[in-house]
Parts: C-alpha cells; sequence; structure tokens
C-alpha cells in the first residue's frame, strides 16, 4: 500500500515504474505529465496557474487523495502486496545507561545506506540493533521507539515469521538441527517460496565458500561446520535468499571470514544495513557511524571524503594482516611483510 508521504517522495517517472497503470489515472485525468517525470506528482500539480485550475476545475487536494486511493485499489485487485516495502527507518531518542536523554531527537535512515555502529564493549551497540528488531516502542530498557516508513511499525513484524522485517545476523550462530546444508538450504528454498530452487542453492554455497576459508560442500552436515563456515553460510543465505529489509549484522569480524566480500555481499539497493562493529575498515565502509556509550547514541559522524580516503589505507593494512593470517593458517613462518 502507498501512503501520502511514499507519494511525496515519488517522482512521477518512479511512480510510473513501480505503478505503471498509473498512467491511466493520469490519462483518465487529463493530466498531461509529459515534461513533468522529475517531478513528484505534488509539484506538477502545483505548476498549474490559479487560472488554469479554475478553468479545468482541477482540485489539487482531491487528485492526490484518489491518486493514493486509486493505485491502492489496484494493488488489492492486482494482488500485489507491496506492504513490505520499507523506505525508511527512524529512531526517536531515548536514555543511557545513567536515565539521561540521548543527544539527539531522531535519526531516519534509508533505503540503501549503510550505517554503522560504534562504541566500547558493552555500550550498548547489540541492544540498539535488538531494540530495531522488536520495533521498540518505548518498551524497552533504553525507552527508543522505532518507526517504519514514518510511521509506528505495525505489530505483523514482531511475530510474523515469514516477512520478517529484519534479518539478524548475530555473533554466536549455533545449529542444533540434524541436517545437511543442502537439506537446510532446501527449507529455507521452500518457505521463501523461491522457483529455481536448485540453481538458488548453489549461488548460496558457492558464495558461502567464497566467504570461508576450509570448503564445504552440500553433504556436510550443518552441525559440523565450523563457526566461521556457518556463519558464511548465513550470510549467503541471508544476502540471497532472505526478503527481509532490513539487515542488522552484529560483528561480522570475529567470524573467520572475508568481512568485506561478506558486506558486499550483503548490501543491496534495496535494503537498510546496520552493522554493530569495532572494525576501523567496516566502520569506514558505511555512509555514517552512530557513536554509543554508555547505553545512548552520543554522536552520529558522516563518513566524508577525508574518512574514504582514509579507507583506501586501511585496505591496505587489511590486506597485508590478512596475507599474515593465511600465512599463519598455512604453517608457514612469519618473517617478512609483503605489499
Ligand atoms: N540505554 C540503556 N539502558 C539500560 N540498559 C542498557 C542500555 N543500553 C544497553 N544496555 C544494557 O547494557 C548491556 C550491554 O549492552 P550491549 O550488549 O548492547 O553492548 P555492546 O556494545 O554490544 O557490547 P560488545 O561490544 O561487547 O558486544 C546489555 O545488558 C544491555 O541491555
Amino acid at each position: 500500500m502507498i501512503n501520502r508521504k511514499q507519494l511525496n517522495d515519488l517522482t512521477i517517472n518512479e511512480i510510473l515504474n513501480q505503478h505503471p497503470f498509473a498512467l491511466s489515472f493520469f490519462t483518465d485525468n487529463k493530466l498531461d505529465v509529459e515534461g513533468f517525470q522529475d517531478s513528484t506528482f505534488i509539484s506538477f500539480l502545483e505548476h498549474f496557474t490559479e487560472e488554469e485550475r479554475d478553468e479545468w476545475a482541477i482540485d489539487t487536494t482531491k487528485l492526490v487523495e484518489d491518486i493514493i486511493i486509486y493505485i491502492n485499489n489496484m494493488l488489492d485487485f492486482l494482488g500485489i502486496k507491496n506492504e513490505n516495502t520499507v523506505d525508511s527507518l527512524t529512531i526517536i531518542s531515548g536514555f543511557d545507561k545513567s536515565g539521561q536523554k540521548e543527544n539527539f531527537d531522531s535519526i531516519t535512515i534509508n533505503k540503501s545506506e549503510i550505517i554503522s555502529i560504534v562504541g566500547p564493549t558493552g555500550s550498548g551497540k547489540s541492544r540498539l540493533l535488538a531494540d530495531i528488531e522488536w520495533t521498540a516502542n518505548n518498551d524497552t530498557p533504553t525507552g527508543r521507539s522505532i518507526l517504519i516508513n514514518g510511521e509506528k511499525p505495525d505489530k505483523k513484524w514482531r511475530f510474523s515469521s515469514g516477512n520478517k522485517l529484519v534479518a539478524q545476523l548475530s555473533q554466536n550462530m549455533n545449529f542444533v538441527m540434524d541436517l545437511t546444508v543442502k537439506e537446510f538450504l532446501e527449507l529455507h528454498a521452500k518457505s521463501r517460496m523461491v522457483e529455481n530452487e536448485e540453481q538458488v542453492i548453489d549461488k548460496i554455497i558457492d558464495a558461502a565458500n567464497n566467504l570461508a576459508g576450509e570448503k564445504f560442500n552440500l553433504s556436510t552436515p550443518i552441525t559440523s561446520l565450523s563457526g566461521g563456515q556457518s556463519r558464511a553460510l548465513m550470510i549467503a543465505d541471508t544476502a540471497i535468499l532472505s526478503t527481509s529489509p532490513i539487515v542488522l549484522i552484529d560483528e561480522i569480524e570475529n567470524a573467520g571470514i572475508d568481512r568485506k566480500k561478506a558486506l558486499n555481499l550483503l548490501v543491496s539497493k534495496e535494503k537498510i544495513v546496520l552493522m554493530a562493529t569495532h572494525d576501523p575498515s567496516l566502520a569506514l565502509m558505511a555512509d555514517k557511524r552512530i557513536v554509543i556509550n554508555n547505553g545512548g547514541i552520543i554522536k552520529i559522524i558522516k563518513t566524508d571524503k577525508q574518512e574514504k580516503d582514509m579507507l583506501m589505507e586501511l585496505e591496505k593494512m587489511d590486506d597485508i594482516i590478512r596475507s599474515l593470517r593465511d600465512s599463519l593458517r598455512n604453517g608457514k613462518r612469519i618473517n617478512h611483510i609483503s605489499c
């Protein structure tokens, strides 16, 4: 379903791309949108002069209401449910561990943004992720509230198992099921009703093996995967199969996998990604970072050009560390640094 705020954010082109049937609304109402493709519907309506509005009996308020009703009726009629679209996530401030109000009023994170969460151990990074996962409504220890698309989220997000708002990758991933990797992935693929199951499963295993050191295959029991391998499998599974619009990552660096590749796999234009991290390279890969201390958000820093330049230096250092780690794993002596 579309609401007024979402309509306000869309250009005519975007409206037509997302809802091609809207063209008949424009034609039926004799609205010639030619030349206004990059304007919003509201600014298109505003271009009419007072005289034109009178002459053609254009009632802008009514047209805005009507197009929303028209699109929603058509979506209903066509059986298209796009109510899972999440364009923005807003965090409304709560209180730190000492009961002081947090140092911001609200932050809105938009689709396709990556946000890192940094702060000392025990400062409340995981708590913030948990608030988002639970779509907190002043009912968690922090007193924060979460809005989805600028509105109080539907309770369905908390309890639905199929349509999850959030895909979460947490630090500890323990499998207890007696299944092979293939059976596990088949179960997932079936529950998500994918059509080309075999292909999707192959894609996941390839992606997972590309992240983990030691390769595993479809017949490996999931209980015998190492920590890094199971994490790689979950990351690939989330990236390829999950339809959740928000991805929360808690400390990807503890996983013994290629973190940069993992993040690139998880990031997609359609999603919002939040990741708690202690790692400077990962933190700077984000568009912004939320700084937490004593349970409260104390700052939000935008990653500027200078920091992005630093990121390139950090990546060179990471490459050195990675090659030293590989040498160590392969039983070699560490007696020189190769750049
Ligand atoms: N604003 C708050 N009010 C009350 N308790 C809080 C608040 N923020 C965090 N906590 C609590 O503080 C504890 C530590 O927080 P959390 O586990 O989120 O830290 P962390 O930053 O993720 O640590 P690490 O880096 O070690 O993973 C948790 O029990 C959490 O519920």
